[in-house]
């Protein structure tokens, strides 16, 4: 195996180098152990190996969107991620292997948008956009991407990448679907930038021979740089004319080990050689909240709004189907919940336990009632009354809020409401009757409470007969209100209708505190939407908005737009 690793170069002179680089996705299961990687400034670098050997996630590492398991990479001078690297950031310029462009922009929108995010001004964005679509051979800068074909895509992708002249230039097969003369271009355009501008560029290619204009080329095999050197040491070293022979006399060379006995070594390989954990957190990829006050800078940074904000206004527009559901399914929901669930409730079960009469049915029942009052020497006379329960009931009956399910004793009613046949139990004593018409007739007496209750003893009443017995189930706020609400007012019907028949003045059982109608705002009534309503409409505006935002983030993660962004110094929270 050839090692022409340069043992005496600075980091600080390299624009990338990598030590003891260790990375899985699933461990033990290594893609690179033990990688070592060095690139000098002001030179082309091309890393050539078989698909799937992990020359991707190697340059993903080395733009800050993977972190390493173990090892280091220093870039331009800096770890990636830290503050004041400028990686990920402008002094970058990454082409990923997807597209990574929003389809329904134009060239020239393409080009303003990750333009701004660069820090370049409109004019310059507008001259290099000339440039580079006259360069690369595009059409006119008005084409939407989406109907431009693969190659074409492709090249406007490279323009993105080197649009705002970086430092270092990290293309991950750029010369993919582009034709012989074009990838010539392409190549001419690198040697050009590198003499002028001391650029720096890794490129990735599976067309090997085109590497022959790179000033060094890093052959990737089973998880190692198993050759690093320049074109020509290369050829002659292994006496080849093709770089495509050289690299399989290489993989021929190369010891076949096998994979499953060396993974079970790794770990211990790594902590043996006093190799550092990787930077950042383990196995995490994205640093989007590692330093706070780097990261308001970032939030606040004028650019990056203007560009995310150009984008999310264009991608709405162009998006029209979008558009509109987003603005309109909340508007349906509402209506289709008003509608459906928002309105007053109405035939809330209501089980009654009556001992006053005798049970028939769980929907009949016989229930009479009577009430004869008379006046004699100025005071009323109650000289009749019967089963004055079925008075309340019938007064019960006429709200739509209820529906009335007969009980034959207080156990089973209590039972329904347990069960979740109904909401509450009413429960009537068998002489409620007697004990109320005693209240009442004492009442309009006007007798001490002493003797009123010596009397009661004597009839074998008590007072508390009197009571109406609620058990209630209020799991549901507002379905227990409007219970609370019909019961209190059949009651008051109930007794003004008593008094009157007995000739007595309603306001006599007027209460005390009287609520005035209307209210001064609101009204006498609220009803179950007023009280749901509002919560519909947080739920339903929370789950659209949350919908949105990760299909947009899954979207842009799946067609690489997230790392492009991110890579272009735009954190994770403001691509959403
Ligand atoms: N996020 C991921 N999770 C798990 N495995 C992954 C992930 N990304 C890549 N891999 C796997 O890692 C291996 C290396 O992938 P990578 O894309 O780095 O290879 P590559 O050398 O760039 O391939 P190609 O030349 O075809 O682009 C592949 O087997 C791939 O399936």
């Amino acid at each position: 195996m050839m090692s022409n690793k340069p043992e005496d170069v600075k980091k600080d002179d390299c624009a990338v180098y990598v030590r003891h680089a260790w990375k899985a996705y699933r461990k033990p299961h290594y893609l690179f152990t033990d990688l070592e990687m060095t690139m000098m400034k002001g030179t082309i670098y091309a890393l050539l190996g078989a698909s799937g050997c992990g020359k991707t996630t190697l340059l993903s590492c080395i733009v800050g969107i993977k972190r390493l398991n173990y090892g280091e990479i220093w870039v331009l001078g800096g770890k990636p991620g830290s503050r004041g690297s400028g990686v990920p950031g402008s002094r970058i310029g990454y082409m990923p292997q997807e597209l990574a462009l929003y389809d329904d922009f134009s060239i020239k929108e393409t080009m303003l948008y990750f333009g701004w995010i660069f820090g370049l001004k409109t004019k310059e964005i507008k001259e290099t956009t000339d440039f580079l679509v006259q360069l690369l051979d595009l059409p006119t800068a008005k084409r939407l991407v989406r109907n431009l074909s693969g190659g074409q895509q492709r090249r406007v992708s490279l323009a993105v990448a080197v649009m705002h002249a970086p430092d270092l230039l990290i293309l991950d097969e750029p010369t993919v679907g582009v034709d012989p003369i074009l990838r010539a271009n392409i190549w001419s355009y690198m040697v050009q930038d590198v003499k002028k501008r001391n650029t720096s560029i890794i490129i990735t290619t599976h067309y090997i021979e085109e590497a022959t204009q790179a000033h060094r080329i890093g052959f990737m095999r089973d998880g190692q740089l198993i050759a690093e050197d320049s074109p020509a040491q290369l050829l002659s070293a292994y006496g080849c004319r093709h770089l495509e022979d050289v690299f399989l006399k290489l993989a021929r060379e190369q010891q076949t080990v096998e994979a499953t006995p060396k993974d079970k070594h790794i770990e211990k390989k790594a902590s043996s050689k006093g190799v550092s954990e990787g930077q950042g957190s383990k196995d995490k990829d994205y640093g989007c909240c590692g330093n706070f006050l780097y990261d308001v800078r970032h939030f606040t940074n004028p650019r990056s709004f203007k560009a995310i904000m150009f984008r999310n206004l264009l991608r709405l527009v162009r998006n029209f189907q979008a558009l509109l559901f987003i603005f309109l399914l909340p508007v349906i929901q509402v209506v289709l919940f008003c509608y459906c669930i928002g309105n007053e409730p109405r035939d809330l079960p209501l089980a009654i336990a009556n001992n006053e009469v005798e049970y028939v049915s769980p929907t009949e029942t016989h229930c009479t009632h009577k009430l004869v009052c008379s006046v004699k020497n100025n005071i009323t006379h109650i000289d009749e009354a019967e089963s004055l329960s079925c008075r309340y009931l019938e007064y019960l009956e006429t709200s739509d809020s209820v529906n009335l399910g007969y009980y034959s004793n207080v156990d089973s009613c209590r039972g329904a409401v347990e069960n979740g046949d109904a909401w509450a139990c009413l429960h009537f004593e068998e002489n409620f009757t007697q004990a109320l018409t005693f209240r009442m007739h004492h009442a309009i007496r006007g007798q001490n409470i002493t003797d009123i209750l010596l009397e009661a003893i004597l009839e074998g009443i008590t007072l508390e007969d009197t009571d109406i017995k609620v058990w209630l189930d209020q799991s549901d706020q507002q379905i227990a209100y409007v219970l609370h609400r019909e019961l209190q007012e059949s009651f008051k019907n109930f007794t003004l209708g008593m008094l009157k028949d007995c000739y007595v003045h309603p306001n006599v059982a007027k209460p005390v505190v009287g609520f005035q109608s209307p209210p001064i705002y609101g009204t006498d009534r609220p009803s179950f939407m007023d009280f749901a309503a509002p919560g519909a409409l947080l739920i339903i505006v929370f789950f659209l908005a949350v919908a949105v935002t990760s299909s947009v983030l899954i979207t842009e993660k799946q067609e690489g737009l997230l790392d492009r962004s991110y890579v272009a110094d735009i954190l994770l929270y403001l691509c959403l």
